[in-house]
């Protein structure tokens, strides 16, 4: 009988575990989130802007949600170090990419590193949250207009590609999943927008295509 009680409690106290990545070019503000993030959901707050340093490999968070467990795996964004992202897409959840909204610099790059991530093979099918951070600053571009510098850089990019063969069918399927694209806007440094990027994660790990081999495997 005891066991047969601890079973069902089992069941009904039963955390599905999610992974969730967050990559994005170095100074993004990729840490500052994960940070902000622990300390909205857990107990122990996490580490306070000013003792972040740039990440060397990968940091990791857990936070706990109804029946749910999101596990976040921050990984470097730095040149050399976004070579071992693609290990970690074949077992994610979720994808976060991480503008810095304020670097208009750099938004080329960022976009020309998010499209090698969005062509990549392991997360078709996987939930991709854009996040243009930094929204404290005025300076910053607003969810609208970083959209709208995507779209010019990706027809850009189409153009110059038309003549290469083959690469036509590639960037329409793009195309498909830039149309359906979800961009939010955060501060990771004052926490605004953060609650409602963690909601939709939320919702969506939930109907994520690796759920149902998750389930699948679990059976
Ligand atoms: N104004 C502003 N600054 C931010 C925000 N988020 C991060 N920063 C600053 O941006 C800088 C880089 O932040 P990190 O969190 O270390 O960036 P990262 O993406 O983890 O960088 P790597 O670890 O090198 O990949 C730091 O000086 C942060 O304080 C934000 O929302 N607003
Ligand atoms: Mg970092």
């Amino acid at each position: 009988m005891y066991h047969l009680l601890k079973g069902f409690h089992e069941y009904l106290t039963r955390k599905d575990e999610f992974s969730v990545i967050i990559i994005g070019l170095d100074g993004a503000g990729k840490t500052t989130l994960l940070e902000r993030i622990k300390t909205l959901y857990n107990d122990t707050p996490g580490l306070t802007p000013d003792k972040i340093a740039p990440t060397v490999g990968q940091n990791m968070g857990k936070i706990t949600l109804p029946s749910t467990i999101l596990q976040f795996w921050d990984l470097g964004g730095q040149r050399g170090i976004r070579s071992i992202w693609h290990r970690y897409f074949g077992d994610c959840h979720a994808v976060v990419f991480v503008i810095d909204a304020e670097d208009r610099e750099r938004l080329g790059e960022g976009w020309e590193v998010f499209d090698g991530v969005l062509k990549h093979p392991q997360i078709l099918g996987v939930p991709l949250l854009l996040l243009a951070n930094k929204q404290d600053n005025p300076r910053s571009l607003s969810v609208e207009e970083i959209r709208n510098d995507y779209e010019e850089w990706f027809r850009h990019k189409q153009d110059s590609s038309r003549r290469v063969y083959g690469e036509e069918i590639e960037l329409e399927q793009r195309r498909e999943r830039i149309a359906s694209l979800d961009v939010m806007g955060i501060s990771a440094l004052e926490g605004t927008g953060v609650r409602a990027a963690i909601d939709w994660l939320f919702i969506r790990v939930q109907n994520s295509k690796r759920r149902d081999e998750m389930d699948g495997n679990n059976r």
